[in-house]
């Protein structure tokens, strides 16, 4: 009854407004499966490969009729009669019928489209949720959220050099309670910021992009903002950094250009470090750029101790890679972000990785999102502790912090809340 039955691919819009692709899978019993890729803006260079149209300046160029038609094409002839509950096996054959180590030949976009409707088909026709389906009876920890408030970087049009400043709310009783706290962080850092004449303006992911001119002025909005809202900055609420270093990365050293300065290698880690010692900060991801292992490394050995330090671009979601960190001793964590990889085997494999060196795993969104809230289903089923899924303004973004406090309702008793472990 979960023989998979049908494919259909369709070109739908993400929260940027640009082409992505939607699947339903459906089985033999009926079942239908739905999933909506994410796209990123501040990609890894080793990312798997979603593929578009053409001219990438135009609509149509930046359009996914060519992995849409992978998907009612190639894709759906080579599943079709496949069971869905045998996931590794649908997802290996799509890989193998795209051929490249990247998937730039089908289309990383088409791929996960296929694979995670097929496992919300098979979900469905085991009547279980998909949080259970993949994670089984032991999925019960819901995450601390790490909520984007300020955007800068490739996310936002005003002179921050980092792109990411969140929240997380780790005093919270509950998710719910978590969403609850931030959310009160959140208005009360528009209120200062209107009161300061400052834009309350926000970025892709939903935080608000006013100009600040370095990640000081940033962190102290914040700061304030969680003071104001009537918890202790670093007991209750902690920050978290996405400077998505990277971006910045140029000829060897870091290019401030929204400081209008440069930072070697060097400067950049002790730059780092001051903030985390005058500012509560728990986590920072890609404080190095993804070609900077020396970087890395040497930040790693100073802070890993005290900092969670979280690999996205530099492991781009893939087990080898996140193994090539373990073995040179960077980073302590990784970001997980199932478009980077492809598959949801693929997946699922990078967080069995990560859990065996000891790494912690941060589930992620992409900076371009749909309604689609498998991730939410994800982090439960990996039990992983932890999400990144942008502000409490956006419904790309709040889609799955609903989702959430669903599945923590439904857990009933059982809902674990990661916070304070
Ligand atoms: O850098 C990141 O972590 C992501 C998500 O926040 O951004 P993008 O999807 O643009 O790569
Ligand atoms: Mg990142």
């Amino acid at each position: 009854m979960t023989t998979i039955s049908r494919v259909i691919g369709r070109q739908i819009l993400d929260s940027r407004g640009n082409p992505t692709v939607e699947v339903d899978v459906v089985l033999a019993d009926g079942s239908t499966g739905r999933a909506a890729v994410p796209s990123g803006a501040s990609t890894g260079a080793n990312e798997a490969v979603e593929v578009r149209d053409g001219d990438p300046t135009r609509f149509h160029g930046r359009g996914v009729s060519r992995a849409v038609a992978a998907v009612n094409g190639a894709i759906a002839s080579a599943v079709t009669g496949l069971d869905a509950e045998d996931q590794a096996l649908v997802d290996e054959t799509m890989i193998a019928l795209d051929g490249t180590k990247d998937k730039g030949r089908l289309g990383a976009n088409a791929i996960l489209g296929v694979s995670l409707a097929t496992a919300k088909a098979a979900a469905l026709a085991h009547r279980q949720p998909l949080y259970r389906y993949v994670g089984g009876v032991g999925a019960r920890l819901l995450p601390v959220p790490m909520m984007n408030i300020v955007n800068g970087g490739a996310h936002a049009d005003n002179p921050l050099d980092f792109q990411e400043f969140m929240i997380a709310p780790v005093s919270a009783s509950s998710f719910a309670d978590a969403v609850r706290m931030g959310s009160e962080v959140f208005h009360t850092l528009r209120r200062s910021l209107a009161k300061a004449g400052h834009s309350t303006n926000v970025g892709d992911e939903g935080g608000f992009a006013p100009d600040f001119a370095n990640a000081d002025e940033a962190l102290q909005f914040v700061v304030r903002a969680i003071e104001d809202s009537g918890y202790q900055p670093g007991t209750d609420i902690t920050i978290c950094l996405d400077p998505a270093s990277s971006e910045f990365f140029r000829g060897g050293a870091y290019e401030y250009a929204g400081e209008g300065r440069r930072r070697t290698i060097e400067e950049h880690i002790a730059y780092l470090k001051d903030l985390a010692d005058r500012y509560p900060i728990s986590s920072i991801e890609d404080p190095m750029a993804q070609d900077d292992i020396a970087g890395w490394e040497q930040l790693t050995a100073e802070a890993g101790e005290r900092l969670q330090l979280v690999g996205d671009d530099v492991f781009c979601t893939d087990a080898d890679r996140l193994l090539d960190g373990v073995e040179g001793g960077y980073a302590n964590a990784i970001l997980v972000k199932v478009n980077q990889i492809g598959t949801l085997t693929e997946t699922l494999r990078t967080v069995d990785t990560a859990y065996k060196a000891g790494y912690r795993v941060v589930m992620s969104h992409r900076s371009g999102e749909t309604e689609d809230t498998t991730i939410a289903d994800l982090t439960v089923a990996v039990g992983c502790g932890q999400i990144k899924t942008g502000s409490l303004s956006r419904s790309d973004r709040t889609a799955k912090y609903n989702q959430l406090i669903r599945i923590e309702e439904e857990l009933g008793r059982q809902a674990v809340y990661a916070g304070g472990r």
